[in-house]
């Protein structure tokens, strides 16, 4: 079968993105795998799907499938493309979309200057629901803040965890560019305490309204940039006491901001969107 795809990314973040309103999009599990294989097929680090909503009060409905062929709950970054998408497209004429996940409703909104800002969900942050298993752990509370201490291949680290839709464990560095990542994101991500394993953040304080992040992502590997890994760390530091919201996050990839006024109010994620090509593929 022909599909028809645009390649995007947000700071690095890789995205084909599939029209399904246009398009039948029936592909087999093969075939969604070879889409995201960067060697068989076309490559990312997710592939997104515009739907058409199911709910009356949405515009539309946006699939998230990670490069192991995985489908999350919820793409910061992603979000931003996809707002770029449907306006580039003509698929909607608004430039603020209410758009359905697994995890809810987010509101990405195309600005003026062409900046894109989203409103993502309020942080959940009782650890059985991110979900993580905290029994039998001693956690360490730090500000309003409790910190939970895991080990991988031996390392003692102490992580926040928060879910924004998607789960994601958070641990403060001296430096992200010395930090482990290769070698203990994938454990961290793997850890059973996550039984819907969990994005692994690496944060580098530089001041209370600066951090770089990296994230060794659940289903993806290191991305070069995470939006909701972006706002899990944001969130994590300030309530550790360590930021204040806005929050500038530089990441490998480029700059994105969060804001979070705290407990019970939304993160909101700003950041680039941009289109690399649009493409054809046969399946
Ligand atoms: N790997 C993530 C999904 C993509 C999140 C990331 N690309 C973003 O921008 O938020 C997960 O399994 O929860």
């Amino acid at each position: 079968m022909k599909l028809k795809f645009t390649k995007m990314h947000g700071a690095g973040n890789d995205f084909v993105v599939i029209d399904a309103i246009n398009q039948d999009l029936a592909l087999t599990p093969e075939q969604w795998r070879r889409l995201g294989d960067r060697r068989f097929g076309v490559g990312a680090d997710q592939i997104l799907v515009v739907q058409k909503p199911e709910g009356a009060d949405c515009d539309f409905r946006y699939r998230i499938f990670n490069q192991d062929g995985g489908e999350v709950e919820q793409c910061g970054n992603g979000s931003r493309a996809f707002v770029k998408f449907v306006t580039e497209k003509g698929l909607t004429d608004k430039r603020s979309i209410r758009v359905e996940t697994m995890a809810g409703v987010i509101t990405p909104r195309l600005e003026d200057d062409g900046a894109i800002t989203v409103e993502m969900s309020v942080p959940v942050l009782e650890p059985a629901l991110v979900p993580f298993d905290s029994a039998g752990l001693a956690g360490v509370a730090e500000g309003r803040d409790t910190l939970w201490p895991l080990a991988p291949g031996g390392q003692a680290v102490l992580v926040s965890v928060v879910s924004m839709g998607n789960p994601h464990a958070v641990q403060v560095v001296a430096d992200v560019e010395r930090a482990p990542v290769p070698e203990t994101g994938p454990l961290i991500e793997s850890d059973p305490r996550f039984p819907k394993r969990v994005n692994a953040g690496f944060m580098q304080v530089l001041g209370r309204g600066h951090v770089k992040l990296r994230v060794f992502e659940r289903g993806a590997g290191e991305t070069l940039a995470c939006g909701t890994g972006a706002c899990a760390a944001v969130v994590a530091g300030i309530r550790r006491g360590l930021l204040d919201s806005p929050v500038r996050v530089s990441a490998r990839g480029g700059e994105l901001s969060v804001a979070w006024a705290g407990e019970g109010a939304p993160v909101f994620l700003s950041g680039p969107a941009v289109t690399v090509y649009e493409g054809e593929i046969t399946l």
